[in-house]
């Protein structure tokens, strides 16, 4: 196998080099907690299958996943449903914003893929009538396939996304309105803001992760998320709409699949290889962290490790 020559000396050089640069965008705004995170932390992991792990800066110090917990709750949705989620949502990237409401009228409200808030709703709909005491199962999902038990919802993120929520609060009712949400907007937007206030560190995040990047992983319970298959096509989802209206731009300089947060996260997968998590707050125009994306088109070009 293909080793991954010098990518600590790498992410060294690249991050003193990011760190000493510019650091342009602003923190998520329109969240107020979000909006208070101080813009000048930054935290590297990465964690490949040859298990030459590496963390640089603030790696360790937890932040808000926001739509980074999209993948999670798709892929506990399709180990749950398996393919019959596919008649709720779409898997065609949208070209528009990750909160725009524009094409949903014209599709009769189904969501172009999983990872545009509408979709996310959906998928955290489907959740809500399968699991027995949704917000404790996901969680406890979340523990299990990252192998972290301390993670957890932050009670005070779920409730100041809640306090300005109006664009996911019209998404889901719209949806509603076509029949693809089945059960109450309240319970439905509750969930769904609450699996967007997970925190977790760059090292958690990889290792929840793993799960797509390893195709034999296994929980401690010995169980496997998802099939291969399954998990080549949340890695074909991440690949093309990880990024919303920035996802062609993310594959043609990073060239890897992955999945951006408003809280500034980035967590990008090389199948079989690695998996590596970037975290600062400050935001491009689309919604994704303007040094994560520079920091890891800067590593796949400079380890020449991108799926491409
Ligand atoms: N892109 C994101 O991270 C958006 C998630 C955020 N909770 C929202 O619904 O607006």
């Amino acid at each position: 196998m293909h080793r991954i020559a010098n990518h600590k000396e790498i992410i060294q050089k690249i991050y003193q080099e990011i760190i000493e640069g510019d650091n342009l965008g602003a923190p998520a705004g329109y969240i107020p907690n979000l909006a208070k995170v101080d813009p000048n932390h930054f935290g590297v992991y990465f964690m490949s299958t040859q298990e030459d792990n590496f963390g640089i800066g603030d790696w360790e110090k937890k932040f808000s996943i926001q739509s980074i917990s999209k993948v999670l709750s798709l892929s506990l949705a399709y180990q749950i449903l398996g393919d019959s989620i596919w008649s709720r949502v779409g898997v065609e990237p949208s070209g528009s914003a990750f909160n725009s409401l524009v094409r949903l009228e014209t599709d009769n409200g189904i969501p172009r893929n999983p990872f545009l808030n509408g979709g996310a709703i959906v998928i955290c709909d489907l959740l809500f009538s399968q699991l027995d005491n949704p917000l404790e199962d996901f969680i406890q999902f979340v523990r299990e396939v990252s192998g972290c038990e301390e993670i957890n919802y932050s009670e005070e993120v779920a409730k100041s996304e809640a306090s300005v929520g109006y664009r996911n609060i019209a998404l889901c009712n719209f949806i509603k309105s076509f029949g693809n949400i089945d059960n109450d907007p309240n319970d439905v937007l509750h969930f769904y803001f609450h699996i967007c206030s997970i925190e977790m560190n760059c090292y958690q995040l990889t290792k929840a992760f793993e799960f797509l990047m390893d195709g034999r992983f296994k929980t401690k319970k010995g169980s496997s998320v998802l099939n291969l298959s399954q998990a080549k096509r949340i890695n074909a989802i991440m690949q093309t709409c990880g990024f919303y209206d920035e996802s062609g731009e993310f594959s043609f300089k990073v060239g890897l699949p992955g999945k951006s947060g408003v809280g500034g996260g980035i967590v990008a997968v090389h199948p079989e290889k690695y998996c590596i998590c970037v975290w600062s707050p400050n935001l491009n125009k689309n919604g994704n962290s303007y040094r994560g994306m520079k920091f890891l088109e800067r590593f796949t070009t400079e380890t020449e490790l991108s799926i491409f």
